[in-house]
């Protein structure tokens, strides 16, 4: 069968719509067409103001609409108009015998249930606008696709004219349509069901929903996920981020490319300050702030020149011209900033294969969520604290007190620190990164690592920070041998008497934050 004789005219059209966006126009294209309108309420009201011809509902049910619009739609007549599969013969005589005509087009969209619960109206004012008689005409509509065209979206208003002078919508298109019905009533229901699960829940002390749903939209297929042999696809919420960044030159992002540009923005976007995060594998190969992003740049990638080749980079400010300018001149993945000032994306978009994004808003999502075998786990996520990330609320552990100056170095690597995977060990110097021990399994390791890369010279006179208290004293005596100036961790351990007085035998400051800051 050809996609042309799959073509159902439209002749009979039900109307029904909350946002009454471009109706008249609909209105007037059908009547014009020869499609014979019924519509409820105030849709009939505002065609036939328009000067079309409609049927009320109330004529066709011989029933009132009742119940302060509860009950308009909810009628066989109606129904049966909507549902009866026009294929069979046996529907058509039981059409015929009830005297009830068919649907072929059912335009319908749904009371504003979640700008209602926004809006912070009561419970009984979100309540009235769950929309009932909509979603069955919806539902029954897409059900019946192979004799219903079914529109939900005032955007799909132009493809209905389109058809209905081209003599319908064809097979394809119906189930297209009905796809898109049946998603509009999905996540119509999540945002119902999400709101009861938390307005009305069962009184426990848990701040997370009792149900949890959530609808994404499939932005495209990318090439490859993780692995060249894993199918992967990127979804957006619709909230904006870095899901819905503009990209501005280069190739396809890839699926590391997203996650690596994650973890970049995290990072950049703990510093108030100008700030530039190099990352590599999710780790930071350079975290900087500097007077201007040109100079937080070259201190971040002078880290470690050697893994910045191929990083991706974020910035918490727009690209200047002449932090581009550096830029383009070294291997790199990924740009992503809130915006380009004159002139950079010019030296940018030089190199083919930079991929540029830009991504106006600054990281914003709430709770984590982990899928793990058979369900998934929420929290909070971690953000830096008023107190605990606060120099101001450190506990002098041991040492002299620094000066304000030192502190605020101190403070840096502190909040760099939050961006490298557990176990982190990350030193400072000038509001720079200068060696970063991530990743391993046991604290001292995460320093060797840190000084290490660090080399000599950079670890001497340094500021070390720890994401998690030293359970011995064994990781704090190779920074302390590293010459460190001071050392920032969260304190906790059943031994910190034995880590503080390592630190207090070499002379080297400590501060205690009472705060972690575990990453995976
Ligand atoms: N109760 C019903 O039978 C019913 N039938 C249609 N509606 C909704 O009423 C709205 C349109 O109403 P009106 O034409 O009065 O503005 C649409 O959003 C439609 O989804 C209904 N309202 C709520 O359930």
């Amino acid at each position: 069968m050809t996609a042309e004789s799959n073509k159902r005219p439209l002749r009979r059209a039900l109307v029904s719509v909350y946002d009454k966006t471009g109706l008249e126009e609909l209105a007037r294209g059908l009547h014009e067409a020869g499609v014979e309108l019924v519509s409820t309420g105030s849709t009939a009201s505002r065609i036939a103001a328009a000067g079309v011809p409609v049927t009320k509902v109330e004529e066709l049910t011989g029933f009132p609409e009742c119940l302060d619009g509860r009950v308009k739609t909810l009628h066989p007549k109606v129904h049966a108009g909507i549902l009866a599969d026009l294929r069979l013969e046996s529907h058509r005589e039981q059409l015929a015998e009830l005297g009830v005509e068919p649907f072929d087009l059912v335009v319908v969209n749904l009371y504003p249930f979640r700008e209602t619960v926004a809006s912070g109206a009561t419970p009984d004012e979100c309540v009235e606008q769950i929309d009932i008689g909509g979603p069955s005409m919806v539902r029954a509509a897409a059900k019946n696709h192979p004799s219903v065209a079914v529109v939900t979206s005032p955007g799909r208003y132009a493809d209905v004219l389109a058809a209905v002078r081209d003599g319908g919508f064809d097979l394809a298109a119906r189930k297209r349509l009905a796809a898109e019905a049946f998603r509009h009533t999905a996540e119509y229901d999540i945002a119902v069901s999400s709101w009861f699960a938390s307005a009305y829940a069962p009184a426990d002390d848990s701040q997370f929903p009792g149900f949890l749903a959530t609808s994404l939209e499939r932005a495209h297929t990318l090439r490859y996920g993780e692995n060249p042999h894993q199918p992967a696809a990127l979804y957006t919420s619709g909230e904006g981020g870095l899901a819905a960044a503009e990209q501005l030159h280069g190739k396809e992002m890839s699926y590391n490319n997203y996650t690596d540009t994650d973890a970049a923005r995290r990072a950049a976007y703990d510093h108030d300050e100008p700030c530039v995060a190099i990352i590599k594998h999710a780790n930071p190969c350079g975290i900087a702030v500097g007077g201007d992003v040109a100079e937080a740049h070259r201190k971040a990638h002078a880290c470690d020149p050697l893994s910045a080749f191929g990083g991706v980079i974020a910035v918490n400010r727009p690209v200047s011209k002449e932090m581009a300018e550096q830029v383009a001149e070294i291997f790199t993945e990924v740009v992503v900033a809130p915006d380009y000032e004159e002139g950079a994306l010019e030296a940018l978009t030089k190199k083919k294969n930079i991929r540029v994004l830009r991504c106006p808003d600054a990281p914003a999502h709430p709770v984590d969520v982990k899928p793990i075998d058979g369900g998934a786990l929420l929290q909070v996520t971690d953000r830096l604290q008023a107190e605990g990330d606060d120099p101001a609320h450190w506990t002098l552990a041991s040492g002299d007190a620094l000066s304000p100056a030192e502190l605020a170095e101190l403070a840096f690597a502190w909040k760099a620190c939050r961006a490298v995977k557990s176990n982190a060990i990350l030193l400072a110097k000038d509001g720079a990164s200068v060696g970063v021990g991530m990743g391993q399994v046991n604290r001292v390791d995460s320093c060797k690592l840190a000084v290490e890369r660090a080399g000599e010279e950079r670890a001497r006179g340094s500021y070390a920070a720890s994401d998690a208290f030293f359970p011995f004293p064994d990781g704090p005596e190779i920074l302390i041998a590293a010459g460190v100036r001071a050392i920032v961790q969260p304190g906790g351990s059943i031994r910190d008497e034995q880590v503080i007085e390592a630190a207090q035998k070499a002379g080297v400051t400590m501060y205690f934050t009472g705060t972690r800051h575990f990453f995976h």
